[in-house]
């Protein structure tokens, strides 16, 4: 994202008039979500390419109390060289260098996940702002994102305070998100919505228009953490707004589903989202992410039945 082209979003001023005007009729939203998976369907060499390019789109993720160094490490290596060589060979992309979007993990191991992808151009992203409830004390929230920069973190994903949302208070939900803005710096900021728990789809779609206006470079759903995280109907209304907002301003935000998405099918159900609802320019790693930390497995195994003709058990696809 730090080598994008496009202007960053700077926000603007909340007009508070704007976000209440926000409404998203939930029938219509969901029967349109569900007509995605039947849309279209890829098949054979198409598909492999849908799933290389899956995995650019990826933010490799671990985000458990119990990482440790040398599983940070072994999750960068797989950062680096995400598909077997015998893969890679046979499916001809040795030039194409893939490797995954980004890294993501908790502020304790940023240096750590730095010092493994040096030279690799894979940047960190660290999770952050108390994540993933968001309840420290405020000062502590600003802190953390000024240690993950420091530490070398070049994406910042941060948590809402959800009692604004669900409260109705735009001003607090704003004056967070532009703060933790200001914090980030030249990092950029992913705002966390935890939409599983804000309750309505219009609190969604008002929360995403709030997180852009105060200057968030991508909107993500979920932290993986909740009852409910990332799904098709979310992210409709979610690309929805920043459809909506590119229109109102000029500026491109990015898109981050997170959170249960384990299989190439589903990631290939994203992708198709944002084909039909924002088109090709929002498949880029500047303008897309998936946050997930079993996706790689699934891919990888697709990838090798279609190289082989066979499904590999899954522990022939280990993640760190
Ligand atoms: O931001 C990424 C999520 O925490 C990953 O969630 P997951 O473990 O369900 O893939």
């Amino acid at each position: 994202m730090s080598a994008s082209e496009l202007p960053r979003n700077p926000g603007g001023p909340l007009d508070l008039d704007v976000v209440r005007a926000i409404r998203v009729n939930k029938s219509a939203a969901e029967r349109r979500s569900a007509t995605i998976p039947t849309r279209r369907t890829v098949k054979k060499q198409w598909q492999a390419a849908w799933l290389l390019k899956a995995i650019t789109l990826m933010d490799l993720t671990t985000l458990s109390g119990d990482d440790t160094a040398s599983n940070v490490r072994r999750l960068c290596a797989k950062a680096r060289r995400p598909l077997r060589d015998d893969l890679i060979d046979a499916l001809g992309v040795a030039e194409l260098n893939i490797t995954v979007g980004a890294v993501c993990v908790y502020h304790q191991w940023v240096a750590t996940a730095v010092e493994a992808l040096e030279g690799s151009g894979i940047p960190v992203a660290a999770v952050s702002t108390g994540f993933p409830a968001g309840l420290s004390p405020f000062k502590q929230r600003v802190e953390e994102i000024h240690e993950s920069v420091k530490a070398g973190a070049k994406e910042i994903d941060i948590v809402i305070t959800r009692r604004h949302v669900l409260t109705g208070d735009w001003q607090a939900l704003y004056d967070e998100v532009k703060a933790f803005r200001e914090a980030c710096g030249e990092a950029h900021l992913k705002a966390i919505l935890a939409t599983g728990e804000l309750a309505t789809l219009t609190n969604v779609a008002r929360a995403s228009w709030v997180a852009m206006q105060a200057g968030a470079d991508f909107i993500k759903t979920s932290t993986g953490k909740e009852g409910t995280n990332a799904t098709l109907p979310f992210s409709l209304v979610m690309t929805r707004q920043i459809r909506e907002y590119e229109r109102a301003t000029g500026y491109k935000v990015g898109y981050k589903p997170a959170g249960g998405i384990r299989t190439a099918k589903q990631a290939l159900e994203y992708l198709m989202l944002m084909k039909e609802e924002l088109g090709d320019r929002w498949l880029q790693p500047d303008l897309f992410r998936f946050g997930a930390s079993s996706l790689l497995t699934d891919i990888e195994r697709q990838l090798e039945h279609h190289v082989t003709g066979r499904y590999a058990a899954a522990h022939r696809h280990p993640m760190p």
